[in-house]
Formats: structure tokens, sequence, C-alpha cells
């Protein structure tokens, strides 16, 4: 079994051991309304190796991660000693994107100064099972895989101090053997301090001298676990009657609390003589069916999620004061008679039509696609085409909204100065339709292919980004298209951009210079290929994977 490389090349001064490591005076942690710890006094000892038990939501994850100091307390005092060198493992452990294992473990090192030689690191590899996949990203591990890596950092710095929060999650029998086996060697037989958050009460049994047992934010009772073990049998048992016991009392507490509640209700009611409805019904005995379900479940992830009306209502007035005003000044072009802001105005309405396909509807097939959620519809048989329709769908109502706001927006901005016409409607309303049809079809299957290409909506989402920012501005989403157009070398430029093909018909038409030019007879086949490619590609690719 391995042992910690201790050699560190920071010179680190000893703890007092005679003092306690963290002590927690009369600590409370409040969430917003939620109080999660409420009045806790703890002390920590050198060599103390402590199991906080209790049920779900009780506080102890929130104890472990106040001691540790990655979260503060509302009120109270935590004192920790200064060259106390501490050591987390926490349940949810995110890691950036796009970094490997390695790179995690090199960062590490080299932070504390780590001397380790390649044949101990892998050792230590093969002790923790992360041999083989060293150099995948984080992100691509799997959780059991990421949990022994979890826990390989939190020990890799030698520290006085380690606080493991549910550390078997997710390992299987060896690799929790093996595992436990490493911290033994390290943390116990070094008599280093340990504060292990569990529901495995076995592990409090084999690694623990003590425990306490945490109930809504209290601590209801500490001790020795060897005198938990005389009197109950085991710290299971023990554990199993502190439930009991509790849960009557919180059942008592929570029965009494809804008599008073449903009393009051019924007084106020009656007061206002109004009928006492005393309960909602939220889901009714009848047949939803199943797609109704799903679009309800998606309509809420759009309006609850604010990235989608932040994009459709927020950004394009944002947008429109900050350009429009720019531009507002500037006069028609005496060559062309095109008002910069009416131009602009087309452009972004536009460009919001087109972000629609190149954000939310890629993202929403793959946040659905990649969400457990997913798989159990798998299972309960809905049709994926039925989604992947619905999500079209409603993109194209999307696309509608954000065309029309846009142009509203434009009209309460500029109307009173150029008039509501001229600023926010088409000059040649017959045109523009064709070729704005066109165009939403465009976008609606670029965003079709970009769900068939991604497999992680964070990849998605990097390069949707760097994608969008240049067709945006090339499109004339960010300054007047004229502009580009007018100049020597941004005009072939355009040429890049999938949406021109279209975007330049229509454009013309929005401007009112709008001639059937010979040109066209290229630009419109361009514009069907790049959709025939489009959803070519992304029917061929998008499986679905239950
Ligand atoms: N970031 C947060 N925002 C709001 N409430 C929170 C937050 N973190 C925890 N809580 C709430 O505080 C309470 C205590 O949570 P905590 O995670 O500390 O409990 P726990 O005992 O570790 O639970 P578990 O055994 O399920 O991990 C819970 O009611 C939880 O819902």
């Amino acid at each position: 079994m391995p042992k910690l490389a201790t050699k560190t090349g920071l010179k680190r001064k000893p703890f007092d051991k005679k003092k306690p490591l963290v002590e927690l005076k009369n600590v409370t942690k409040k969430y917003k309304n939620k109080v999660a710890l409420d009045g806790i006094d703890f002390v920590i000892k050198s060599g103390d190796r402590i199991g906080i038990i209790g049920a779900n939501g009780s506080g102890k994850s929130t104890m472990s991660e106040i001691i540790g100091g990655i979260r503060q307390p509302t009120s109270g005092e935590v004192i920790r000693q200064d060259n106390l060198v501490i050591g987390l493992q926490f349940q949810d452990s995110k890691y950036p994107i796009g970094i490997s294992v390695m790179d995690m473990i090199k960062y590490y090192l080299h932070t504390f100064s780590i001397e380790m030689s390649e044949s101990q690191l892998k050792e230590l590899l093969r002790t923790y099972q992360i041999n083989g996949f060293e150099n995948k990203f984080i992100e691509g591990l799997s959780g059991g895989q990421q949990q022994r890596l979890n826990i390989l950092l939190s020990v890799i710095h030698d520290p006085d101090l380690v606080i493991l929060d549910e550390v078997s999650t997710g390992l299987d029998i060896e690799v929790r053997a093996q595992i436990f086996d490493f911290l033994k060697q390290n943390i116990v037989k070094k008599k280093k301090a340990m504060i292990l958050v569990t529901h495995m009460m076995s592990e409090v049994e084999d690694f623990c001298e003590k425990y306490i047992y945490v109930h809504n934010g209290v601590i209801k009772d500490a001790g020795k676990v060897k005198d938990l073990i005389k009197e109950y049998g085991s710290v299971h048992e023990y554990t199993w009657k502190m439930f009991e016991e509790n849960k009557k009392a919180d059942l008592k507490k929570q029965y009494e609390e809804e008599e008073k509640q449903a009393k009051e209700k019924a007084d106020k009611a009656s007061n206002k003589k109004k009928k006492n409805k005393v309960d909602h019904l939220i889901s009714e005995n009848k047949d939803y069916g199943k797609n109704w379900p799903l679009i309800s479940l998606m309509l809420k992830y759009y309006y609850k999620g604010f990235f989608v009306p932040f994009f459709l209502l927020a950004y394009p007035i944002l947008i429109l004061f900050l350009q429009g005003f720019a531009f507002s000044t500037m006069d028609a072009d005496p060559n062309t008679g095109i008002l910069p802001i009416h131009s602009l105005v087309g452009s972004i309405s536009m460009v919001q039509a087109m972000s629609v396909g190149i954000f939310i509807i890629p993202q929403t097939i793959l946040e659905f696609k990649n969400s457990v959620l997913m798989k159990r519809i798998g299972a309960t048989n809905i049709k994926p085409v039925f989604f992947v329709i619905s999500v079209i769908f409603i993109g194209f109502i999307f696309i509608m909204i954000a065309f029309l706001w846009t142009l509203l927006w434009a009209g309460i901005f500029f109307g009173h100065k150029f008039g509501w016409n001229v600023v926010a409607l088409p000059s040649d309303i017959l045109p523009t339709i064709p070729f704005l049809i066109i165009l939403i079809i465009t976008s609606i299957s670029l965003g079709m292919m970009f769900a068939s290409i991604f497999k992680s909506t964070t990849s998605f989402i990097a390069v949707s980004n760097v994608f969008y920012l240049p067709v945006a501005f090339l499109s004339g989403g960010f300054v007047p298209i004229e502009m580009i157009t007018n100049s020597e070398i941004l005009k072939y430029v355009t040429y890049i951009n999938p949406f021109k093909y279209c975007l330049d018909p229509f454009l013309a038409a929005w401007n009112g210079k709008f001639v059937f030019q010979s040109i066209y007879y290229a630009y419109i086949p361009i514009s069907l290929a790049i959709i025939a490619v489009c959803i070519g590609f992304a029917g061929w690719k998008l499986r679905w994977q239950a």
C-alpha cells in the first residue's frame, strides 16, 4: 500500500498539538429562510477522528464546509490554527472543463511543492485506479472515477486534518476497500485528524473514535463510538433509534403546525365568507397524454432558466439602445437613400431570429437528450421525433417573438423621430416574406446540425459563441451592414456567413431597394443547399440514445 509523499518543498510550520485544530463557537448558518445550523459548538483536537452522522438535510455538509473554511457562518466564531493544512473532499466536486486528470494532479503537486517521482505517482494512480485514464478530461470520467480522483486530491498534500464528505459514493466494493486501506495507512496510522461525514455506519465504526449526531442543524448527541457500540450493539442500531425518536418528534411538530395553519386559513376564509379551499390538486386523475407534459416541462425550462427570456426579450432592447442611439444621428446615404438606423433594425431583428437557431434549439436538445429525464422518457415510449418537432415548433414561435419584439422596441426608441413605419417596418413587404422564411428555416436547420454535432452542452456553448459573434457582425447585427459591404476587405469576408445568401435580398427588400438580380439565381440555391446539408447532416447524426 503506497504512502503519501510527505516530502514537500514547502517548509510547513508545525501546528500546536495541545490546542484545538478547529473550534466552532455558537455557529449558525442560514440559507435565505432555512436555518441549516443552529448554535453549533464543536471542537476538533489533534488526532481526533470524528464521524458526523444524521439524516439527509440535517446540516452535516454545511458543518464540514464551515470547518474546512469554504463556507462562512452567518454568525458565531470559527477558530482555526494558523499552520493547519486541511484536505477536503466534498459531495459536489466540480472541476473546470477541459482539464485532464494529470493536469489537475500536477497542479496540486506544484501548488503544495510536493516532490513525487514518476513511479510513486504511478503507484498512487494504481491504488486509486485512476491509471489508464489520467489523460482524459475530468468531466468525461464516470461518477466513481471522479470520486476516486476527489479523494486522491484531498489527501495528496498530506494534510493534518482531512474532511471527507460521503467518501464512498459511487465506489465499487474493491476500490472502496483499497481506498479505505489507503486512508488507514495515511490517516489513522499517522494519527491525523479526520472528519468523516457518512451514511455508512460501518465506516464510523472502522475509522472514528468519536461521533456527533446532527439533527435539524443542532448537535443532538456526541460521544465515543466504542460507548455507542457497548450500549446499542452497533452505530447502525443507534442511528435507527435516533432516526425514529427524532422523526416522531418532527412529525408531531409538523402535524401541530399544519393543524394550526389549517385552522388559521379556515378562520380567515369564514371571516371573508368565502368557501374554504383547503387543498389544490396539482395533478388530476386524468389522461394528460405523453406529449403535453413534455411540452409543458420544456416551457418551464425556458422561462425559469432565465437565458431564453433574457436573450429574446432583454438583449434586443439593450443592443438597440446602444447601437441605435450610436447610429440614429447618421443621415440617409445620398447615393442609396438607405437610412442607417432602418437598415440596422432590419439586421438586428434577423440576427435575433438566427440566434434562436444557433443557441436555443441545440441547447434544448442537448440538455434534454443528455439528461436522466430523457432516459426515463425513453422508457415511457415518447417518440424522439415528437420531442425534436416540439423543440422546432417552439423555436419557430421564439423566432417570431424575437423578430416582432425587436421591431416593437425599434419603434419605441426611434419611431417618434423618424416615424414608426420608416424605422420598424420593411419598405417593401412582399419580397421580404420569402427571404424571411428561408432565413428562419436556415436558422432552425443550423440549430439541428449543432445539436447533432455536440455531445455536451458546455462544448457546444463555447463553439456556438465563437460562431455567433462573427456571423452576427457580418449580418449587420452590430454595425449597419453598409459599413461592412462598403469596406474593401470585409465585403468579401461576408461570403463565409451562411445567412448572407438570404439576408442580402431580405435587407434589400427591407430597405426598399429590392430588384431581382441575376446573382440571386446563385444565392437562392446556395441558401437551399445550406439548409439541405444541415438537415441531412443532422438527420444522419442525430440518434436517439435512450
Ligand atoms: N446552498 C444552499 N442553498 C440553500 N439551502 C441549502 C444550501 N445548501 C444546503 N441547504 C439546505 O440546508 C440544509 C442542510 O443541508 P446539508 O447539505 O448541510 O445537509 P446534509 O446533512 O449534508 O444532507 P445530506 O445527507 O443529504 O448530504 C438542507 O435543508 C438543505 O436543503
